[in-house]
């Protein structure tokens, strides 16, 4: 596939390499809104920085180029770019987390959600860790867990961000060097505690999982998530 790459940061320089061992070209690296035509490509992955995406999206939609978006601190957009894909006959996939792992993570925060909707003994906590130069907090993997949490347990309505108010799910986000992403959920009663955690060791599987995305989407039209690609259920 002719691959564009909306943003030619750690992402897009980490899947320029796998794009290549997998046997695709390279058509578009850019780290600015103008100044390239996207049609030329057959698929766009963006990762990109949270004032941008939602315009990349946009654009592909608008030149019915498939696009897979990795950037997070966007989604207040969202339901907006769904719509427009929606109705320019777009291409889109978006996960907060592309990993592979962090999809099947999603699903065990769900059901350990579920598991603990009537244990009142038990608050939840989630903490994510990320290098320093990561501009958005939490982080939207956090965002993506607090929100099924908050779908399956009845004790929590919203989340918060480093406090604690009642009804609410506190995040502590941490920023050390060199960390490429970790998550832990925690449930703690006052006689024991579990916790899940997922650690990704470097950024390859983030490429991997949009890899995979955009080769699943060339050719498809609609709004889709990583369960679709990986036949999730
Ligand atoms: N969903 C997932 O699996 C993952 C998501 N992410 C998210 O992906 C995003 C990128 O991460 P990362 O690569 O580490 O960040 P980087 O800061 O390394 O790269 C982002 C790049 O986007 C460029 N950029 C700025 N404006 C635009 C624009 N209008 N169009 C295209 N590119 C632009 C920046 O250029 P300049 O420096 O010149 O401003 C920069 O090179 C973040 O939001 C991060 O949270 C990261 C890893 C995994
Ligand atoms: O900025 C990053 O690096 C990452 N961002 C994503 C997020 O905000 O959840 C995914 C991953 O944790 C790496």
């Amino acid at each position: 596939m002719k691959i564009a790459l909306l943003g030619y940061g750690k992402m897009g320089k980490t899947i320029e390499n796998l794009a290549k061992q997998r046997g695709h070209d390279i058509v578009i690296k850019t780290n600015k809104e103008t100044g390239y035509d996207i049609s030329i490509a057959d698929v766009a992955i963006d990762f990109s920085v949270p004032d941008a995406a939602f315009n990349n999206v946009v654009k592909c939609f608008k030149n019915r180029v498939p696009v897979v978006s990795g950037t997070t601190g966007w989604l207040d957009n969202y339901n907006k770019a769904v719509s427009i894909c929606n109705e320019e006959q777009g291409a889109f996939i978006y996960a907060s987390n592309f990993s592979l792992g962090v999809t099947i993570f999603f699903e065990l925060n769900t059901q350990l959600a579920k598991m603990m909707a009537n244990l009142k003994d038990y608050n939840v906590s989630i903490e994510e860790v990320h290098h320093t130069q990561k501009l958005d907090a939490p982080s939207g993997t956090a965002i993506t867990l607090a929100q099924s949490i908050i779908n399956e347990h009845p004790a929590y309505q919203k989340w918060n961000l480093n406090t604690e108010t009642a009804h609410s799910i506190p995040i502590t986000a941490k920023r050390i060097a060199d960390v490429s992403g970790k998550h832990t959920i925690s449930y703690s009663s006052p006689t024991d505690s579990i916790s899940i955690t997922h650690n990704a060791n470097n950024r390859q599987g983030f490429a991997q999982g949009a890899l995979v995305a955009a080769e699943w989407l060339y050719g498809k039209t609609g709004v889709f998530t990583m369960k679709d690609v990986l036949k999730i259920s």
